[in-house]
């Protein structure tokens, strides 16, 4: 039950294509970890906010439904909002682009009501190596299906990372769920 729930195709390709292409002019800036300051062992990668790009509601739209229907299926948790904008990581292998392993709950009040958390693969896995997001749900370290269009949903306390991406660039996007935090 608490383990990653993959969907394939939940985005096409040409999807894929026209996301990227609307972000290539919406504003950057350097990711950052949730209330901890810059630090670039941990985390690599730039960030564009979704909310910030015209034409994405679709994109929101879709990605609500998905969560829905994994959230019916698979975790049952209970679910009230989507407080946050999707984040689209870019993570480049010319800077070391990754993010070690980590849990998405954090101290924030908001980030502590994250419950489930949804990865698309953006990117066609031909145009760059490594960029391997791994989740360890348990003791084995399951890695995520690399196809672009794929959607990896888990729990949002899963333990996961993003290994250095060796050469291109890798384009994801993340989406939390959120909802009355665990105890
Ligand atoms: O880029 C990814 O595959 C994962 C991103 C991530 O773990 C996060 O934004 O918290
Ligand atoms: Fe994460």
């Amino acid at each position: 039950m608490f383990t990653l729930h993959s969907i394939p195709n939940a985005f096409t390709n040409g999807e894929c294509e026209v996301i990227l292409k609307a972000l290539f002019d919406a504003p950057t800036d350097e990711a950052r970890l949730i209330g901890q300051k810059r630090d670039y062992s941990h985390r690599n990668s730039e960030l564009v906010w979704i909310d910030e790009v015209a034409g994405m509601e679709w994109v929101m739209e879709r990605l609500i439904d998905l969560v829905r229907q994994a959230n019916k299926d698979r975790f049952g948790f209970d679910l009230r909002e989507f407080s946050e904008s999707p984040q689209v990581a870019i993570y480049k292998a010319s800077v070391g682009g990754h993010f070690s392993w980590h849990s998405d709950i954090g101290s924030s009040p908001t980030a502590a009501r994250r419950k489930l958390t949804l990865v698309l693969q953006l990117s066609d896995p031909e145009t760059y190596e490594g960029g391997n997001l791994e989740i360890m749900p348990g003791t084995k370290i399951l890695t995520a299906e690399r196809a672009q269009g794929c959607v990896s949903i888990f729990p949002s306390f899963t333990l996961h990372q993003v290994t250095a991406v060796t050469s291109g660039t890798r384009y994801s996007m993340t989406v939390w769920a959120h909802g009355p935090p665990f105890q």
